[in-house]
Order: structure tokens, then C-alpha cells, then sequence
């Protein structure tokens, strides 16, 4: 079933000399219940725009966004974004960071406690529940983040390059954790990513956004069951295909972003 149905939509920002730069043309997209579907284009496409008017954090110019049969005007509970940097509290320790996601729910103490405390230990991080976010690592405290927008049970969770800041190593932990959670909750992803190996590793559809500007150029289904091997070679020749377009979008830009949708 669908859950999101993007239709027509535009999105323009006035600039300092009063002229409307158009940012997002013509996007017509629907996005399944329980699908991982991930976004990658050039820098500057308008990738992270769409994500916001998803969040309902910005409206869209035209067209429309419909959550199910409710039209999408403003941020709710039913969609979470977790940001590249995890913007946690930093007076707060790493449970009452999981709590704060819950507080608007009115939830009672006792149970947002288990609640909070479960959802840490989904991420593995039960142990670290009176750390301060000073004391975990970067991938720590994006587990950290996670598990916050998890607690308040989302339908779709929103991921603007939510792993960008970190090390392969941990980068390529998350991937794992991510995949785990996703199945576990059966929740909506939408990810936005520069990296079109994490795309191709996680995603059940890529859709591929050329720029000025952004509008989709093409989509890649992705059948193959989780998790994957990274050396798939259905995954390499789609990898492969995505690069191209890519470069052949970013030639157009000309600008020298090729490098870091590369590796
Ligand atoms: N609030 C705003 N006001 C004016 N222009 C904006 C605003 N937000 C974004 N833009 C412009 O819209 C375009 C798309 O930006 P956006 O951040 O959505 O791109 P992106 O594809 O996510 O880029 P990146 O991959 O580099 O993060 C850019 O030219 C940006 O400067």
C-alpha cells in the first residue's frame, strides 16, 4: 500500500535579487508502506529540501504530499528526521535524550522509562543510558539519535545523510543496526544519502535526482534480500549504472562534487 504520494510538486526559493530559484520540478513519486527508499542526486538537487517538505518542516510551492489520505502541512509524529549531526542535549544523559522524543506524547513516567529503555537496547547503548552524549562517540550518539525518533513510533522515519559524519568502519556497523531495526519495526524509510554504495546496500528502490533543476531522472528497484554482500554483482552493475548517471549529471553542473558520491 502507499503510504506517501508525492504529485506535482514544485518548490521555489526567492533569492537576495528578489528572482525565484527553482529548486524542485515536477515531483511525482508514491512510497510504499515498509520501503527503504533512498535519494541520491548532486550536491544542491534539492534532496534535503524534499526531505524537509516531507517533515512538513517547509511547504511545498505547488502539488502536494499526501501521508495516506491526510494532505502533509506541518511537522507531526507520524514522520522523525534524524540529521547528519545528532543534535542531542548535552546537559541531558543519553536516557533522558531517548526521553525527550516522548515527553510531547504525554506518556506515563513509568512506562516512557521502559519504553526509552528498550528502544537503547535496540540500539545496543542499554549500557551507556547515564552517559552524557560527551561521552560516546560519534556513531554512539547517532545510535543515540535513532533510537529517540524510534521511541515516539514514527510510520516513516526521515534520514537526511544520517551517517555522512562517520568513519567507514562505524558507518558500515550502523548500515547492519539500521537494516535490523528497519526490519524489526517495519517502519518507512526515506534516506538521503551522497554514497551510492550505502544506497545500493540498503535500499529497496534508489531514486537518482539530476539538478537545476532537481527532478528525478531515473529509479533502480533493488530485489535482492538483506543483508548484502557488497560484491552482489546485480548490486556492482547498478552501483556502476548509478555512477554514470551521476557523472553524467554533475558534468552538466560542473561543479566538483563527483568525488565524494564516489567513494
Ligand atoms: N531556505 C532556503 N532558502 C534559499 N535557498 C535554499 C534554502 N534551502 C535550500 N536552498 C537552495 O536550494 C538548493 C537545494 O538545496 P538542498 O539542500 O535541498 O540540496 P541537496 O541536494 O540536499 O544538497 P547536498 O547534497 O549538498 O546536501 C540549493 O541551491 C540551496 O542553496
Amino acid at each position: 500500500m502507499n503510504l506517501l504520494n508525492i504529485k506535482d510538486l514544485n518548490k521555489n526559493f526567492k533569492q537576495e535579487n528578489e528572482n525565484q530559484l527553482e529548486v524542485l520540478k515536477n515531483i511525482n513519486l508514491k512510497i510504499k508502506e515498509k520501503e527503504f527508499i533512498s535519494f541520491i542526486g548532486p550536491s544542491g538537487c534539492g534532496k534535503s529540501t524534499l526531505l524537509n517538505i516531507l517533515a512538513g518542516l517547509i511547504p511545498a510551492s505547488s502539488g502536494q504530499v499526501m501521508l495516506k489520505n491526510k494532505l502533509i502541512q506541518n511537522p507531526g509524529n507520524d514522520r522523525v528526521m534524524v540529521f547528519q549531526e545528532a543534535a542531542l542535549f548535552p546537559w541531558l544523559t543519553v536516557i533522558e535524550n531517548v526521553l525527550f522524543g516522548l515527553k510531547i506524547k504525554n506518556i506515563d513516567k513509568k512506562k516512557a522509562y521502559q519504553k526509552a529503555l528498550d528502544q537503547l537496547e535496540a540500539v545496543q547503548l542499554k549500557n551507556f543510558k547515564d552517559s552524557y552524549p560527551h561521552q560516546l562517540s560519534g556513531g554512539m550518539k547517532q545510535r543515540v539519535a535513532i533510537a529517540r525518533a524510534l521511541v515516539i513510533d514514527p510510520e516513516i522515519l526521515l534520514m537526511d545523510e544520517p551517517f555522512g559524519a562517520l568513519d567507514e568502519q562505524t558507518r558500515l556497523m550502523l548500515h547492519h543496526q539500521l537494516i535490523k531495526l528497519w526490519q524489526d519495526t517495519e517502519k518507512t524509510i526515506v534516506f538521503v544519502t551522497h554514497n551510492i554504495r550505502e544506497a545500493v546496500k540498503l535500499s529497496d528502490r534508489i531514486i537518482v535526482f539530476g539538478s537545476n533543476p532537481g527532478r528525478i531522472v531515473e529509479e533502480f528497484k533493488i530485489d535482492i534480500p538483506q543483508p548484502r554482500d557488497r560484491e552482489n554483482p546485480t548490486l556492482v552493475r547498478i552501483e556502476n549504472k548509478i555512477l554514470k548517471l551521476l557523472e553524467k549529471e554533475i558534468k552538466k553542473q560542473g561543479e566538483n562534487t563527483y568525488e565524494k558520491i564516489a567513494t
